[in-house]
């Protein structure tokens, strides 16, 4: 009987990256590079981080969401969901962000902003806004103008009015540019649920990622854990410290640093950690430090 051979069409495995929506998200830009990576992928939207997050238990493959804005730090939500999950960080990849305000009235009486947002055009807001809601994404800030038939206004990404999504001239005023800094950028990372580490490639430069789990406490706790770095020759990439939540004075560690989880060096210096505290292994993914930086 002769050999049927199938089309590699029928084995073209289609990955499911879950980010931050409705469509137009910084979020979304940062998924659409990651999907580069891919012969096939599809990207869903969730309203909130914490849902993007959890759409790795309902089918995503792969989430990708923001970890570091360089004026605002580390996005919480995404950090703490270190501690409450199994999570492995894959890749990461670092995405301008500049803002415009458009409104439905030259005197809005409200202006919607996601949260992250808001800090990173403080100066425009302070001077300008009037009262400010709260939004879980940016496009939601623009959805929510959009349904308004009261004077109100939005603080929405750029790109969104650059790209033609929506028109300039359908508002009553735009505000182009006002983010504080101009080298305004955020940090995002793609996530999987945990699994074993691929070996490391020796032409790659890695950078790896931890949390230290605040439960024993003791006496330069902190001094100890820095020192195993600096004895091993690790290079610390960031370090942030987040409330257990369980009392104050209790923190768990986040932290960056050169290097493959399976280098001798940081082995050497995890070992020693983990003598005292419980150390979640976050993963190790290639990186440029320009990747890092708006350049
Ligand atoms: O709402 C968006 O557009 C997002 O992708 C989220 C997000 C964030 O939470 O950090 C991403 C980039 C900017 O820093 C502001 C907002």
């Amino acid at each position: 009987m002769p050999a049927t051979y199938l089309s590699r069409e029928k084995f073209a495995v289609t990955t499911k990256i879950a980010t931050l929506g409705p469509a137009g998200t910084f979020s979304e830009l940062a998924a659409r590079d990651f999907a580069k990576r891919y012969s096939s992928s599809d990207i869903v939207f969730f309203p909130t981080l914490r849902r993007t997050i959890d759409a790795l238990e309902q089918g995503a493959d792969i989430v990708v969401v923001p970890i570091e804005n360089i004026v605002e730090g580390i996005v919480s939500p995404v950090v703490d969901s270190f501690v409450r999950k199994p999570l492995q960080i894959i890749a990461e990849v670092a995405i301008p962000v500049r803002f415009s305000v458009v409104m439905n009235h030259s005197q809005p009486q409200r202006l919607f902003a996601q949260f992250v947002a808001q800090g990173q055009c403080s100066e425009w807001l302070t001077q300008h806004a009037p009262d400010i809601v709260t939004t879980a994404s940016n496009t939601e800030a623009l959805a929510l103008l959009l349904a308004n038939n009261e004077p109100a206004a939005a603080l929405i990404p750029e790109h969104l009015l650059d790209s033609g999504n929506i028109a300039s001239q359908s508002f009553a005023k735009v505000v182009h540019d006002v983010t504080d800094f101009a080298h305004n950028v955020t940090r995002f990372v793609a996530l999987q649920a945990a699994q074993p580490l691929a070996l490391p490639n020796h032409a790659s430069v890695y950078k790896s990622a931890v949390v230290i789990v605040d439960d024993a406490d003791h006496p330069g706790l902190l001094l100890e854990h820095l020192q195993a770095f600096a004895v091993h020759q690790v290079n610390l990439l960031s370090l942030v410290s987040r409330p257990t939540g369980q009392k104050f004075g209790q923190y768990h560690f986040f932290i960056e640093f050169e290097g493959h989880l399976q280098h001798s060096r940081v082995q050497a210096a995890l070992s020693a950690i983990k003598l005292r505290n419980q150390v979640i292994e976050l993963g190790s993914y290639t990186y440029s430090s320009s990747s890092s930086s708006c350049s």
